[in-house]
């Protein structure tokens, strides 16, 4: 048997969803270079569910159905008012995606048709459960989504009870289509891996948001920000770096699986860290990350990945570091949804082997001579 830890380099599905190649990420063969400057959230949504963009009008029925169904059952609210108020805000998610399951009666269809409607129905009502939670823990009261509008700017209405200016909307909706999907990521993966044992898109989602949480995927998000704010000036940049280094501790948001020579979507975030920094009059978020940016690249030659700049353009726009990976989530149940709808289209059971290196010819010990 030949173990290949972290199944790296291994290729284990066909996709015709995203691909990586030559460190060039396309959606259905769109660079992701065009999408980010030219196509909506919606639009890459759709793009990844139907392996084409939207007509006008199918863009319009999308947007309503988003609209329909981004209200969330009280029941599932009144359970976010249960959850203690320091719980982990992916944790909460993880939750409640699960618990959403609950209360859809088709929860259990396996029928194509449900379970797109069910990919569209987790679309809508995860930016709506983020923000409730988000308000609930600190005391104030969930806001309905509106009907009609981008779920960037719907998003950022229901965190704030304020109308966002376009500009956040804007950027938000750039960060949405850039984390959508990635291939056979581990969140990818693991919900692949849930739903080709034929159980439902919700398990596959709750397993997904499980596997995004780890620092060494989605959650690295957070952790940069709380690296941001541990280092606190541009001034401490280098010391508090060349320590991490000298003593082999990892510097969060650099690195990646696939990618040797940088990941692409990191230059569309760290152009709109200095735009949000230049709007904002305070460079210091993005200074500091360029700082960061070209010592570990010089020291270590490792790019910063799509969790670096996302870091100082969420903290920008607002919005509260532990919002960070669930807002990647927001995003990524399009690509998650799409992979579990391509996996049903021809799934076979996911099942690999170990190699077995434990103890062999052991015999049971009665319990009264066991040391
Ligand atoms: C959306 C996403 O999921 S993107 C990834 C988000 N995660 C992070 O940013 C966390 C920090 N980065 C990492 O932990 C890693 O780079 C990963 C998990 C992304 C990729 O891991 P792997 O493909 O297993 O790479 P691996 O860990 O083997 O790295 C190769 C070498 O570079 C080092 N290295 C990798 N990333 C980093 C880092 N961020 N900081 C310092 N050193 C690093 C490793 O220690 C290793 O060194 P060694 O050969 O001396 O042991
Ligand atoms: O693909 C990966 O290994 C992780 C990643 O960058 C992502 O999920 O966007």
């Amino acid at each position: 048997m030949t173990v290949t830890k972290g199944l790296e380099g291994i290729v284990a599905a066909k996709s015709s969803i995203s691909s990586i190649i030559d460190g060039v990420l396309t959606y259905q063969g769109i660079n992701i270079d065009e999408l980010a400057e030219k196509a909506t959230f919606e639009e890459v949504a759709y793009l990844l569910w139907h392996g084409k963009l939207p007509t006008k009008a199918e863009l319009d029925g999308l947007t309503a159905k988003l609209g329909d169904y981004a209200s969330v059952p009280a029941e599932v609210i009144d359970g976010l008012r249960l959850y203690p108020k320091a719980s982990n805000s992916m944790a909460a998610l993880r939750t409640v995606v699960s618990s959403l399951a609950l209360y859809d009666s088709e929860a259990n269809d396996m029928s194509a048709e449900a379970n797109y409607r069910k990919a569209v129905k987790l679309q809508a009502q995860l930016p709506t459960v983020v923000a409730a939670y988000a308000r609930i823990r600190e005391g104030k009261e969930p806001i309905a989504p509106k009907k009609g509008v981008s779920i960037a700017h719907n998003f950022l209405y229901m965190l704030t009870g304020e109308e966002p200016a376009q500009v956040a909307i804007e950027a938000l909706d750039k960060a949405l289509v850039l984390h959508a999907d990635h291939e056979l990521n581990a969140s990818t993966f693991a919900a692949r891996v849930t739903v080709a044992t034929l159980s439902d898109i919700y398990s596959g989602v709750t397993s997904a948001i499980g596997a995004l949480k780890g620092p060494l995927h989605g959650g690295a998000n957070e952790a940069v920000m709380v690296m941001l704010d541990e280092i606190g000036s541009v001034a401490n940049v280098e010391p508090y770096i060349q320590n991490k280094l000298d003593n082999k501790e990892k510097i969060m948001g650099f690195g990646h699986r696939v990618y040797k020579n940088g990941d692409p979507r990191a230059k569309h975030l760290m152009q709109m860290s200095r735009q949000l920094g230049e709007l904002k009059g305070d460079m210091t978020l993005y200074d500091m990350s360029i700082k960061i940016d070209n010592l570990v690249t010089s020291q270590k030659g490792l790019k910063p990945n799509v969790d670096f700049y996302s870091a100082s353009c969420y903290t920008m726009l607002g919005i509260p570091r532990d919002l960070f990976t669930p807002i990647f989530a927001i995003s990524r149940v399009s690509g998650w949804s799409a992979h579990i709808l391509e996996q049903y289209q021809d799934n076979r059971l996911i099942r690999p082997r170990a190699e077995y290196v434990g103890p062999v010819n052991q015999h049971y010990v009665s319990i009264e001579k066991r040391v």
